[in-house]
């Protein structure tokens, strides 16, 4: 349990245990579930916790509240890694209000059969306030960071930002690592679809002067704050943080392996900055999917399946489609032994996003590279560098 600032107390939990965030993520450094307390006249808490560490958070808040009783239960976001508690704290406190959007307040009930809080819940919408005494809180909307129900709350006494999700990290608060890394493919595989609302959020923070940035993943963020606000910029914005390229390759046997390999050294051999290679079937496809929005160019390579595409680039091209990729050049290398699909169906799967430029001459391998598809490779790459 840490202070914030003389009222504000940190009261979230680490979760080393977690094999996957959301049932998909790979989270090395596992996660946090972040959670404030302010004890100002009135006594607020400021979302719960994820039920798997239930009681650890349980233990914090009590610890936190040295014997006060919550008067408000704030709800930023209804998602069961920070709400799961919400029953048990109606429970627990009788007195206490519970505040959370109309949307929110709807939603309880389908996580928490029989929930009762008539009389007890606090409907809040943009410019709506709460005065807990010294302190008031301001709420913001923030519809589809990334659920519908989502607000954020600002306090103008320690101006601190309560983010909900943005400014969101993997990682535990335990881990020692850069934060630009873990929050990038946090934000692009969470929240990447929703680059306008985020937009539209960062907008009405512009108005406002913030100091600390309470998220409800990863670091409290209180200094340097311009260029944390200036990564999401980027990112809502789906402009090219990294000048590069990003080569993703699916392959059965290694032909289409040994093809992507090439290309990512001619690309590196004209200078094309950072060059990624990503195996779709054995790397992160999150980080995969932070890394084609990362740079502003991608080389897919795949081998042909069943008249299809091999299902690894399926799924990631079906990733991007999810997440909202676009305004990218794209470049596509595929294999077949008998009759090739895999270009054709990667082109129809891009065209369906926006703004994607799909960089001709495509190359067709047939079953492994052989020299004479050594000068379609450089046609290729100098067709993708070209601007
Ligand atoms: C289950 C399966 C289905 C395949 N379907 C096709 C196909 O529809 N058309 C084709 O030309 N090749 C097909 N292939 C052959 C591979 O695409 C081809 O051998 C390619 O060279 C493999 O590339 P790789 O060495 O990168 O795995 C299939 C292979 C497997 C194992």
């Amino acid at each position: 349990m840490t202070d914030i600032t003389s009222k504000i107390k940190y009261i979230g939990v680490d979760d080393l245990d977690i094999d996957l965030f959301e049932s998909q993520y790979e989270v090395p450094n596992g996660m946090s579930y972040n959670s404030y307390v302010i004890l100002d006249e009135k006594v607020a808490v400021m979302d719960t916790c994820d039920g798997r560490k239930g009681d650890e958070w349980k233990k914090n808040l009590k610890e936190a509240l040295a014997g006060r009783t919550p008067d408000y239960l704030v709800v930023h976001h209804m998602e069961p890694d920070h709400a799961s508690l919400v029953a048990d704290m109606v429970a627990e406190y009788p007195e206490m209000q519970v505040v959370a959007s109309d949307k929110a307040l709807k939603m309880l009930p389908q996580f928490f059969e029989g929930i009762d809080i008539d009389g007890r819940s606090v409907a809040v919408k943009e410019g709506d306030t709460l005065c807990l005494g010294e302190h008031t809180l301001t709420f913001y909307a923030a519809a589809m960071i990334h659920w519908p129900e989502v607000i954020v709350s600002y306090d103008d006494v320690d101006k601190v930002l309560f983010s909900a999700d943005a400014f969101g990290k993997f990682g535990a608060l335990s881990a020692d690592e850069d934060w630009a890394c873990e929050a990038r493919r946090y934000y692009f595989n969470i929240c990447g679809k929703y680059g306008a609302q985020v937009k539209r959020l960062l907008d009405k923070l512009s108005k406002l002067d913030v100091n600390i940035i309470c998220p409800l993943h990863g670091p409290v963020l209180s200094e340097n704050l311009g260029y944390y606000l200036g990564l999401y910029n980027t990112w809502a914005a789906y402009e090219v943080e990294t000048e590069g390229v990003l080569v993703a390759y699916a392959s059965i046997h290694g032909g289409t392996k040994a093809a992507a390999e090439r290309m990512a050294e001619i690309l590196r051999e004209r200078g094309a900055g950072k060059v990624a290679v990503t195996d779709l079937c054995r790397d992160d496809m999150a980080e995969a999917v932070e890394d084609a929005f990362r740079m502003g160019k991608m080389v897919v390579a795949a081998a042909s399946y069943d008249g299809n595409v091999f299902p690894p680039m399926h799924d990631f091209l079906h990733h991007l489609q999810l997440k909202g990729f676009r305004s990218r050049r794209v470049a596509i290398i595929e294999n077949g032994s008998w009759a090739p699909t895999a270009g054709r169906v990667m082109a129809c799967m891009l065209d369906s996003m926006k703004d994607i430029e799909i960089v001709e001459p495509m190359v067709t391998i047939i079953s492994r590279m052989k020299a004479e598809d050594e000068p379609k490779l450089q046609e290729l790459a100098d067709a993708l560098l070209a601007e």
